[in-house]
């Protein structure tokens, strides 16, 4: 099988698999990796990039594109080509022909032979999985929540990218070799672990000693020295098969809880997490699933762009780029714009389309809040918090370059790389400026649509950026969400609930965790109740959680959507869209010694009569963070002060029970 097909992107997950039962390979790749060493935290980090300098194929891609690919594979309707086609002739001189790569048969048909576009919103299921491509991506653009200010300093430009492309033809043979011997160890390690399970019998048993959870004695010795990668490797995976059997497999005599203990001291150790945050993700999913999300956090996701319809069409963009011997396929139906790459012999963020504005090197997942967002042409939208542009710039080609995109960053400094990307790609309809979001309405208001694609965590993106796994405490997940709450009704009060078209605002965040999505979102609902929830227009990802350990949520947040990277193959992410209804004036004031009613204008006309709750409220975090401070004292072995009141249930249920 060729590169190119192996690669390809396997059929999206169904939106509502449940079964996550296989973890026969658990980390079997990282014990090989490890060579008997602890596993650094920087792991997945490394790996990705040794991955993305590889391979440049001066032969370009291996898969031969004909009309009848074109028109059969999917995704391949092509967007309206409103803008300016870049001039590339004058970027590429007459010297450039090292760059083109040999000119491949990319045959789109006619475009009488073309198919209707696809209407942006009809999305079905990603279709994203597979290894990462070989590939490097060196452009900045992508809107990931990183910092992109160092990527702009390293950008290649067309004076360096010879020398460059020479490099990468060395690493790319060494890289060849590295391949080879990977999937030896590869094959080699799978036999293993067939031979273990065959072995392994109903009580966990294998080669006859039966698996025992490790005393406190036994912990504390590992502390101190380095723990076995192969004995951790096993112990996590019967751990997870014991749970999932508790009754019949555990141990006489230990609790349940010891089983996740030592899970959670496994996962830290194996994959580099420090324990609270392992002990918040593992808590997410069934327990085999949450291994398949650590499992996916360390390799890296596919690298996707963005055609930007302003200056080109997608198969046009295509054309190009493959004659430079990039190799790439659209990334599913549910994006007319998005196309995957899966392997390339130029720097994909530095060739002439590149730096002509053609395309945005942007996740798959950043596509999905301006798809939920879906802007009319001749609105006014605010982009909330919006360094470095990649779903501005996405806003602006679908306004079609009218109306006006506010494109609001807090960090001055991210902004450079905002208005850079902003000029790349010729959009001529955004006013970049630099708010506390926090300041919104105050400074400006009355918008048709707000996207509010929130600071976070980071935890959807950890496979991007390992640093997550250490560098997050609980702490930083209550002063995040806190934030977020007060951003997220700036942004509902910032639109204009008498917009002709629109009246909308999306919630989008790059982690998976229920402190910064459900409960931002359910905050929202409560505090405002001019607003509902509505189908974010996005026909696949998970539904949001109505109820997470305790916390009882509006049943409407089954219209959010999550993603995840073991599931979608894209990073973690999360989206909600609101739709903000009319606020009459308020009946009875607080001094009335009731509580403040509004009257709420629905779509269809009638009235309904809310609670009125407009203020940020900071006494609405005081039971979680009692809640956070006991469970530090019971982990410290002090015996928290008893509890006043139950802190789980939230206000929207007490107001509807
Ligand atoms: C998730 S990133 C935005 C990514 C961007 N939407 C894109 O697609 O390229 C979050 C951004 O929020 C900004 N930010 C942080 N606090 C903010 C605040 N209080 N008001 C507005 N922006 C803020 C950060 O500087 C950061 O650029």
């Amino acid at each position: 099988m060729g590169r190119r097909a192996k690669n390809k992107q396997a059929p999206p997950e169904p939106l509502d698999r449940k079964e996550y039962t296989s973890t026969k390979k658990l980390g079997k790749r990282k014990a090989e990796d490890l060579d008997d060493k602890p596993r650094p935290a920087k792991k997945s980090k490394d790996s990705a990039s040794a991955k993305s300098n590889s391979k440049p194929s001066k032969t370009g891609p291996r898969v031969k594109f004909t009309e009848d690919d074109a028109n059969s594979s999917e995704g391949w309707e092509d967007v309206q080509d409103e803008g300016v086609i870049g001039d590339l002739d004058s970027l590429l001189g007459d010297e450039d022909d090292d760059f083109r790569g040999p000119v491949q048969e990319f045959d789109f048909g006619s475009d009488e032979d073309e198919p209707e576009p696809a209407p942006l919103l009809r999305g079905r299921k990603s279709k994203q999985s597979g290894p990462a491509p070989k590939i490097v991506p060196t452009g900045s653009d992508d809107s990931s929540e990183s910092d992109s200010e160092d990527d702009e300093e390293d950008r290649i430009t067309i004076a360096n990218m010879a020398a460059r492309s020479r490099a990468l033809d060395e690493k790319a043979a060494a890289d060849a070799e590295l391949d080879i011997a990977e999937q030896q160890a590869a094959a080699a390690s799978d036999d293993e672990d067939e031979d273990i399970d065959m072995e392994e019998d109903v009580n966990g048993d294998i080669d006859g000693a039966p698996f025992r959870l490790p005393t406190a004695t036994e912990r504390e010795e590992e502390k101190i020295t380095v723990p076995d990668v192969h004995t951790v490797q096993r112990r996590m995976r019967e751990c997870v098969r014991i749970l999932g059997k508790f009754k019949r497999l555990a141990e006489k005599g230990r609790p349940r809880a010891e089983y996740i203990e030592q899970l959670v001291a496994d996962i830290c150790s194996y994959y580099g997490y420090n324990e609270f945050l392992a002990e918040k993700l593992l808590h997410l999913f069934p327990i085999p699933e949450a291994i398949e999300f650590f499992e996916a956090n360390e390799a890296p996701r596919p690298v996707t762009i963005r055609t930007n319809t302003l200056r080109t069409r997608r198969r046009d963009l295509a054309q190009a780029l493959v004659n430079r011997g990039v190799n790439l396929e659209p990334i599913g139906k549910w994006t007319n714009v998005g196309l995957q790459v899966f392997e390339s012999s130029v720097p994909i963020g530095a060739t002439p389309e590149y730096l002509a504005g053609h395309y945005m090197l942007q996740a798959a997942s950043s596509f999905l809040p301006v798809i939920a967002l879906a802007p009319q042409p001749n609105e006014r939208v605010l982009d909330m918090a919006s360094a470095p542009g990649g779903k501005t710039t996405h806003i602006a080609a679908l306004l079609q370059n009218t109306g006006v995109v506010f494109a609001n960053d807090a960090n001055k400094a991210r902004t450079k790389s905002l208005t850079a990307n902003v000029h790349r790609l010729g959009c001529k309809n955004v006013v970049v400026c630099s708010y506390d979001g926090r300041e919104f309405p105050k400074v400006m208001g009355g918008f048709d649509r707000v996207l509010l694609d929130a600071p976070c965590s980071g935890t959807g993106v950890i496979s991007k950026d390992a640093s997550v796994k250490i560098n997050k405490s609980e702490r930083d997940f209550t002063l995040l969400s806190h934030l977020q709450k007060q951003l997220i009704l700036c942004a509902i009060d910032s639109v204009s609930p008498e917009s002709k078209t629109g009246g909308y605002v999306v919630y989008s965040t790059c982690s998976v965790t229920v402190d910064e999505n459900e409960a931002v979102v359910d905050y929202a609902l409560r505090k405002r109740p001019n607003v509902k929830l509505v189908e974010t227009g996005l026909e696949f990802g998970r539904e949001g959680f109505t109820s997470f350990r305790g916390k009882v949520f509006s049943p409407s947040l089954s219209l959010t959507r999550r993603f995840y990277p073991h599931v979608h193959n894209m990073d973690g992410f999360y989206v909600a869209k609101f739709r903000v209804e009319k606020r009459a004036k308020a009946k009875k004031g607080p001094d009335d010694g009731a509580e403040a009613t509004v009257e709420v204008v629905l779509e269809d006309g009638t009235v309904e009569n809310k609670q009125e709750d407009v203020a940020f409220d900071s006494d609405e975090d005081r039971p979680y963070l009692e809640e956070a401070k006991r469970r530090r004292m019971k982990a410290k072995g002090l015996r928290p002060p008893p509890r006043t009141k139950a802190p789980a249930v939230s206000a929207t249920a007490k107001a509807s029970a």
